[in-house]
């Protein structure tokens, strides 16, 4: 069945509508980072830069690492980013633009986000890196999409929703990174479920003027507990783009740079080192 013009689109130069790449633009292991700004701080890493393209704040960089070739995007701010930036990057390499088709053989992408994040457990202090084993979102993005069959975790789902059964507003989605990614690039790091939000103040417990609908958030989060699990961490990206990997067939997996201690009441006085140990770490390991 051919993908109709209004659905997949396509500029008149060829590339996707949003991420302005052509069709052969992205490496089979693609890099996602939040600032625009850090598409730079990683790609001054790679030994040599094949392209440099843009639109909005999508900024994308292809080059190599060693032998292997490696993009890395900015996805703005948000699931609602997530949500374009999945889509279009399994359009890339799994559509035919030509003839608006799915392509019979699908390549399954590996997907690394290199984040900022808010640490919610007193044992990850600033400076931390950690892999999430888990994102859990508490936005609305997968309200829209049939779940993915691989890599949810029902009956853990199920105890997070008994756990925040008072705060009735959310559905929240689960789901896991990849296994490989997790052993290899996540391997000796602490680990937890990173919680992704779908704002940065309220929705992340931050109380400067407005007043929070749920005042006693941080603490809820924290003190979700099942066997190995606790969750760990606050952003706004992880869940969305573990749903969309697991349900579009791609493997991802969600480094976090902890710049905030939100039971300390702290934020990192050098974000930037952080940011920087998180990228060499990736690179060393990809
Ligand atoms: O540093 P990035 O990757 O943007 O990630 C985090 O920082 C932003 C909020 O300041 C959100 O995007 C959050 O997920
Ligand atoms: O606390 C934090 C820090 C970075 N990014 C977030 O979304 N939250």
């Amino acid at each position: 069945m051919k993908i109709a013009q209004s659905d997949l689109i396509i500029n008149p130069d060829g590339s996707i509508y949003h991420l302005n790449l052509l069709p052969g633009d992205v490496a089979e292991t693609v890099i996602t980072v939040g600032d625009p700004d850090r598409v730079s701080q990683v790609s001054k890493h790679f030994d040599t830069i094949e392209l440099k393209k843009g639109k909005r704040e999508f900024i994308t960089h292809t080059g190599f690492v060693g032998k292997k070739r490696v993009t890395v995007l900015s996805t703005g701010i948000g699931t609602d980013n997530i949500d374009i930036v999945l889509n279009e990057l399994d359009a890339l390499v799994n559509i035919d633009f030509n003839a608006r088709q799915i392509k019979q053989e699908l390549t399954s992408l590996n997907i690394v986000r290199i984040g900022t994040s808010g640490s919610v457990q007193p044992d990850i202090p600033m400076g931390t890196i950690l892999a999430s084993a888990y994102g859990l979102g508490m936005d609305a993005l997968m309200n829209y999409y049939l779940p993915p069959e691989l890599n949810s975790n029902a009956a853990l789902l199920e105890e997070i929703k008994v756990h925040f059964k008072g705060f009735q507003k959310i559905n929240p989605y689960l789901n896991a990174a990849d296994e490989n990614l997790l052993n290899t690039i996540g391997k000796d790091l602490p680990t937890g479920i990173t919680v992704t939000a779908p704002g940065f103040y309220a929705p992340q417990g931050r109380l400067v003027r407005a007043q929070n609908a749920v005042p006693h958030f941080i603490n809820l989060v924290s003190s979700f507990k099942s066997n190995q699990y606790r969750i760990t961490n606050l952003e706004m990206e992880t869940a969305g783009i573990y749903a969309l990997a697991n349900v579009l067939g791609h493997k991802a997996l969600s480094i976090n740079a902890i710049l905030a201690s939100r039971v300390n009441f702290q934020f990192s006085s050098e974000p930037d080192k952080v940011v920087e140990n998180a990228i060499k770490l990736v690179l060393e390991r990809l």
